[in-house]
């Protein structure tokens, strides 16, 4: 390897980008999700199946920093050594309100829990900011006051049960906290709650209980109606929903549905049509309410909507109070428009104690017990602690509400690729020159798999969080990444590109394109004129095989230098003497070129990251300074 002596014109040659070492811990998606500051860990990785020689131990910090860098395969690997209640100091729980035991047993095996119930807003906000998590019910308002209290601490809420129309989820997306609920656990609760109601409605058991009560025997006053042959019109086929339509069906009733987003052969299979929200109205005898409550379904039943009723039809809520305008049920209950109402939830609760329909007579209500069995709540309580403990631990939770659910097995699977979203993420950001502005990022897959079996979302996040974590004040993470690019004005496509390789890996290459940007290093722009950078994983190390036009193969462990260099012998040489004067360890090189003795790039992996001086003599060396 001879070095050239040819002239030699302005020495800015050097561009390095630190990219993190991988992390191995079990917390990572805490850590990604907040910036904890827990004590260094040194970690033994045993050589893998490469040509290049990584270090034999290297420091990782659970840092933001390289939060979810985690591969499960070194999880697996490494799961023994790491004590990750060591690491994560005890996290505080705040439970505002009854959980079962079962559900308490499992939190307090892993944090400290405190049960706060009752606590009004201002006390909430006040604990708030020593609280990692946050349980509720539907009792306690989490609202933006809570989260901006929290001041960054609070990283999960939990919600034991399905509606979050009591969590402000923009603000906690805002915040970064993730938000996750336990959705399975109370449906057949509600279920048979709204049977109850049902049944109790159409033969008056509550009235007739109150005046029997009350000394009376009003045999011919409660004469009810029956409901075997009459249709129930079920609106909101989900859970709740389908399981109160197989049971109405059991007691004879002809049952159709109404739900935009429920595919006909679900409702086929329980023997239900599914019908417009106008039908529904104009068919039914008795109408049960399965809808969440939000912006859309908002006083959804209202005066305009009663007067479409069948008159006489009698209404079950045991979704939310929310969904009707209940001024209006009254007038529809005076105008004998609705016959009668059974009301589980209220658009206030407690509702007033002289609220005109609670009061009203021809009204049953409940208070909010649609979810209350001891087996729905000692379910609920054990799947909600687990989604919490789980996402304090760092794991990606099937129920989460605002950020990507990925099931354990895809996020195994696709661990290695996080953590090459993520750097290739983050060494695009530091190849575009100072004053440049990101606004248009392409991110394109290449992979044989059929596109409906890859999830990208994951890396699509860990990409995001790359670029603009370095240019952005707050911290960002899973939940927070798409709403921060956004609020930056960066655009973020996707493309898949179907490889003709083995659909046994889930995917070749991850590439990543800025447009409309310079370039500190101009090799890392395309003939099309983007910074294109691309990556694979390869024996579960992520890899740089591409930047710009030329092809490299750097692991992108360490630190990264990538200089510009005309290829001729004696350069990596030269190269080599320059950081071994200084300590600095190489640990492989990699020349990229278009074609022999061209204009190349040269990818030099170290140890210890580069001084000044070092990078300013490399600049020295003819032809690696040259053409820059
Ligand atoms: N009273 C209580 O204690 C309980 C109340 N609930 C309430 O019941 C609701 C439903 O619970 P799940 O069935 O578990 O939820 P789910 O998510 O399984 O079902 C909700 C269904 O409503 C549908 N939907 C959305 N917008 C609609 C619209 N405009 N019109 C008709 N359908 C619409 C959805 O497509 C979905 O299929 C929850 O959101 C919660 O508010 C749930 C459990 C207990
Ligand atoms: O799960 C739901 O959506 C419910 O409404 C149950 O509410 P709760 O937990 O009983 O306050």
């Amino acid at each position: 390897m001879a070095a050239s002596s040819s002239s030699s014109s302005s020495i800015k040659p050097i561009f390095t980008t630190r990219s993190k070492s991988s992390n191995s811990s079990k917390s990572s998606l805490l850590s990604f999700l907040h910036n904890t500051k827990p004590k260094p860990i040194s970690l033994k990785f045993s050589s893998h199946n490469s040509n290049y020689t990584t270090p034999p131990s290297f420091t990782i910090s659970n840092s933001l920093q390289t939060a979810l860098e985690t591969s499960e395969l070194h999880v697996s690997k490494f799961q023994d050594d790491l004590n990750v209640q060591a690491v994560t100091p005890k996290p505080t729980i705040l439970v505002s309100e009854k959980l079962g035991e079962a559900g308490l047993a499992i939190l307090r095996s892993f944090g400290n829990v405190e049960c706060l119930y009752d606590l009004s807003p201002e006390a909430l906000c006040e604990k708030i900011s020593q609280c990692d998590a946050l349980i509720v019910r539907s009792g306690t308002k989490v609202t933006r006051s809570v989260f901006e209290a929290a001041n960054g601490k609070l990283k999960v809420v939990g919600r034991a049960g399905v509606g979050i129309d009591n969590v402000d989820l923009q603000a906690a997306t805002e915040f970064g906290c993730l938000v996750v609920n336990a959705p399975i656990a109370n449906t057949v609760a509600a279920a048979e709650h709204g049977i109850a109601l049902l049944a109790s409605m159409a033969r008056n058991v509550s009235q007739a209980d109150a005046s029997i009560k009350a000394g009376k025997w009003l045999r011919s006053k409660y004469v009810g109606v029956s409901l075997v042959g009459k249709t129930l019109a079920v609106m909101g086929f989900g859970k709740v929903g389908s399981e109160v339509a197989r049971r109405a069906k059991g007691l004879g009733m002809n049952v159709i549905a109404h739900d935009p987003y429920a595919p006909a052969d679900k409702a086929r299979a329980v023997g239900v049509e599914l019908v417009s929200f106008d039908q529904a109205l104009a068919t039914a005898d008795f109408i049960s309410l399965h809808m969440p409550l939000n912006p859309t379904t908002s006083k959804i039943f209202n005066d305009e909507t009663f007067a479409k009723m069948k008159k006489g039809v009698r209404i079950v809520n045991v979704a939310r109070g929310g969904v009707i305008d209940e001024e209006a049920l009254v007038r529809a209950l005076d105008s004998g428009v609705v016959a009668q109402a059974a009301l589980d939830v209220f658009t206030e609760e407690p509702p007033a104690k002289d609220s005109k329909l609670v009061q009203h007579e021809n009204v049953t209500v409940t208070p909010h017990l649609g979810a209350s069995t001891k087996e729905a709540q000692e379910g609920v309580a054990i799947e909600i602690a687990e989604a919490v403990v789980g996402a304090l631990r760092g794991e990606l939770s099937a129920t989460a509400i605002n950020a990507p659910m990925v099931p354990s097995e895809v996020l195994s699977e696709l661990a290695p690729y996080v953590v090459l979203a993520k750097k290739l993420g983050r060494l695009a950001v530091q190849l575009v020159s100072g004053g440049s502005g990101i606004k248009s990022v392409k991110l394109i897959y290449r992979s044989a798999r059929d596109p409906d079996d890859l999830d990208t979302r994951i890396l699509r996040a860990m990409i995001t969080k790359g670029i603009i974590e370095p240019i952005s004040a707050s911290f960002i993470n899973l939940v927070n990444a798409d709403f921060t690019a956004k609020q930056k004005g960066l655009r973020i496509s996707e493309e898949r590109v179907v490889a003709d390789s083995s659909p046994e890996f889930p995917i070749d290459s991850i590439q990543v394109q800025l447009s409309n940007v310079d370039s500190k290093f101009a090799a890392a722009v395309s003939e099309n004129g983007e910074i294109s950078i691309e990556g694979k994983v390869k024996f579960g190390i992520p890899h740089l095989t591409r930047v710009g036009s030329f092809g490299v193969d750097a692991s992108l462990e360490g630190n990264l230098i990538l200089c510009r260099q005309v290829d001729q012998p004696g350069m990596i040489g030269k190269v080599g003497n320059i950081l071994g004067e200084h300590n600095v360890n190489v640990n492989f090189m990699s020349v990229g070129r278009t074609f022999r003795r061209n204009h190349g790039i040269m990818a030099i992996g170290v140890d210890e990251e580069p001084n000044q001086d070092s990078l300013k003599e490399i600049g020295k060396v003819h032809f690696v300074a040259r053409i820059l």
